[in-house]
């Protein structure tokens, strides 16, 4: 497996995927985003109190199993604490190009990426802690070396790297908030994509996959509409599936639930 600097209908192999853009359907309605009460619950109303921003993420406290709460302990060098300034500093190779993943999850994707490109330096933000001590843990006993993880809101700590300094950021299988009222929670928005765009490196890429529907075509038409983007593939159209990216635990789970899988791969313009 390795990572394409072309698009990767260039370099697709496996006949499995398909070798056309995927054409989507029709746009759905935006959201009215007029929610006074969820904002006031979210922390968001105008009403001269500090400022909560709407959290893409909700924390929820699971147990770690023995390996997990050892590998916090034993791969302690793979974590980095908030906040940082310039990511790129944190690996052996600062000069490589960085990829960024935003809620790996469990991380065995993020873990598999990163073994099979070591030209490349990865760095994965999640708040669920017992994803971030299986990631170490698996990135520990594979010895990488090109992988440090943060237990983190991710556009805290996007908030706070230089401009451009991104080559790759990915999202895959972002919590969809299916009720209306938690669209705002969606983490592609065109309220979020300004600090996407502007830490991600000309010519670099943002790629995002989903396998919720709805989550898909709204993707579609916040991305397609962002004058800093364009899409790899052409306007209107999903990315066939790249065989460089591994399987997730959400997108199987998608599968054994029979739904569809789009990847968006969006060009920095
Ligand atoms: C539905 S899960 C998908 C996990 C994984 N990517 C997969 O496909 O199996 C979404 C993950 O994103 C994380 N997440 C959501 N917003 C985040 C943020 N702003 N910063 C860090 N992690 C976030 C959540 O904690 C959750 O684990």
């Amino acid at each position: 497996m390795t990572q394409p600097s072309t698009p990767p209908n260039q370099q697709q192999s496996d006949q499995q995927y398909p070798q056309e853009p995927i054409q989507l359907a029709e746009q759905p309605d935006r959201p009215d985003g007029n929610d006074q009460a969820q904002s006031a619950k979210d922390g968001t109303a105008e009403n001269g109190r500090a400022h909560r921003s709407v959290l893409t993420f909700m924390r929820r406290s699971s147990p770690l199993n023995t390996s997990q709460a050892k590998a916090l302990e034993d791969y302690q060098h793979l974590i980095v604490e908030a906040p940082i300034h310039d990511a790129r500093q944190l690996f052996e190779h600062p000069e490589h190009p960085l990829t960024v993943e935003i809620g790996f999850g469990m991380g065995r994707s993020l873990v598999l990426m990163a073994q099979a490109a070591p030209e490349r330096n990865f760095l994965g933000i999640e708040v669920h802690v017992p994803g971030i001590a299986q990631c170490v843990y698996e990135a520990g006993m594979a010895g990488l070396t090109n992988l440090r993880v943060m237990d983190a809101d991710a556009l805290e700590v996007l908030k706070g790297l230089p401009d451009g300094s991104i080559d790759r950021l990915q999202l895959y299988f972002p919590d969809p908030w299916q009720k209306k009222k938690h669209f705002k929670r969606r983490f592609v928005s065109h309220e979020r994509m300004p600090l996407v765009e502007q830490k991600l490196a000309t010519g670099g890429w943002f790629h995002a996959a989903t396998d919720w529907e709805h989550y898909a075509e709204w993707m579609l038409d916040v991305l397609d509409n962002r004058p800093a983007l364009k899409n790899v593939y052409g306007k209107g159209n999903a990315a066939p599936r790249p065989d460089w990216r591994p399987e997730t635990k959400f997108e199987r789970r998608g599968h054994e639930a029979g739904h569809g899988v789009w990847d968006f791969i969006f060009e920095k313009i």
